[in-house]
């Protein structure tokens, strides 16, 4: 990689795309391109196409896609199978056309079975029935990570995928029915400290949790997954799949007490049976990617701290995602 070769960021402004915008340009990377979504529609092909005609990038990172928690998933099957192999074909297709020497795609852990061992290996994929909550997702994305595949295998070309587990940190969605648990969790817990504030009292205002608490999630900060892709650009990896993690977990619950712990919140916390619990457990193994000489460096404390301090800077402007 040269530090002028132009790198399409697909998704810039999300959570993902700009942290890995910024990691890059900290690097000394100066070509970078980015379009929104209203700029560039990624599930038009046509566009797509025209756009890699003109640009003509040298690398891809596809860090574009319908991205939910586990309701907004659940209730919109059909936007995050279709929208997301419509975003992903057309960049891939596009890319292996335009002759983009290097593409990075981004998954996500739930491509595993929902039962496979843990910690989970490369090697589990497709070996048994998904989590329902986001097989739909899960399927659009491994076919991703079947199309890198099949151009390393085919034209030999420089595709990879790299799997994130859960992700969190400045920039993410704070959307209290289309967010992940860890940014809902902070913005509950800090609305009911200030609810109980408002009316006076010393005890914050009780908060609702969805499920019971007990699924087992591993965080990763995204400013770690950022400095992961940039490793990624900077050497060629011997093989298509390589997962994304810390290498530890926690229970729901005990994520829940370090937030609350963080934000100051002094109030009960009732959880909704209602609501999914999703998978029981997804851990990564991180062996491969230790191997090839990266690991995560920012620990769950510090980068929940690190993410509520840019919470409170960002109260007005905060992403409220909406389906
Ligand atoms: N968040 C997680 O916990 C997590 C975990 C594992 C993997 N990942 C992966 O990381 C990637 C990014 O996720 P994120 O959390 O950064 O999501 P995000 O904050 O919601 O960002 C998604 C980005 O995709 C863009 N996008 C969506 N639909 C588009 C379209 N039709 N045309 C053009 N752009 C479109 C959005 O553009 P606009 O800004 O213009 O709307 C936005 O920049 C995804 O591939 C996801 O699977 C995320
Ligand atoms: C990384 C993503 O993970 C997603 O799975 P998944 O971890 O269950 O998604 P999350 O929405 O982060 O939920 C994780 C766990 O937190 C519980 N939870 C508790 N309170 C809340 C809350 O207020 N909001 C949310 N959202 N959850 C909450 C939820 O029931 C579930 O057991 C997948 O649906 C995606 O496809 C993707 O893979």
């Amino acid at each position: 990689m040269r530090k002028n070769d132009k790198i399409f960021i697909a998704g810039h402004r999300g959570m993902v795309g700009s942290a890995i915008w910024s990691a890059l340009h900290a690097k000394g990377y100066t070509n970078l391109v980015g379009r929104n979504s209203l700029e560039l529609d990624l599930r038009n092909q046509l566009a797509v196409s025209d756009f890699f005609s003109e640009e003509k990038p040298a690398v891809v990172i596809d860090a574009a896609a319908r991205v939910g928690g586990i309701l907004a998933n659940n209730n919109n099957p059909f936007q995050f199978l279709m929208e997301n192999m419509q975003i992903q074909n057309n960049l891939i297709d596009s890319s292996l056309k335009a002759d983009v020497q290097k593409f990075i795609f981004l998954g996500s852990s739930c491509i595993y079975p929902k039962l496979a061992p843990q910690p989970l290996k490369e090697e589990y994929l497709l070996t048994g029935p998904l989590e329902p909550t986001n097989e739909w997702y899960a399927i659009a994305k491994i076919t991703g990570v079947k199309a890198c595949e099949a151009i390393r295998k085919q034209f030999g070309k420089d595709y990879i995928s790299l799997m994130p587990t859960n992700l969190y940190g400045p920039n993410d969605n704070f959307d209290l029915t289309t967010s992940h648990v860890l940014p809902a969790m902070m913005r509950k817990f800090h609305e009911a400290k200030l609810a109980g504030e408002r009316n006076g009292t010393t005890c914050s205002e009780p908060v609702k949790l969805w499920g019971s608490g007990s699924p087992m999630r591993e965080f990763l900060f995204v400013e770690d997954l950022a400095d992961a892709v940039v490793f990624a650009l900077e050497n060629e990896f011997k093989e298509y799949l390589y997962n994304i993690g810390t290498g530890t977990d926690l229970s729901i619950k005990e994520l829940a007490e370090l937030i609350q712990k963080t934000v100051g919140h002094t109030g009960d916390i009732n959880w909704d049976s209602t609501k999914p619990d999703g998978t029981p457990r997804k851990l990564m193994d991180v062996t491969k990617m230790q191997q090839a000489g990266w690991k995560a460096k920012i620990g769950l404390e510090d980068g929940i701290k690190r993410t509520y301090e840019w919470f409170l800077k960002n109260q007005e402007t905060f992403k409220e995602v909406k389906i």
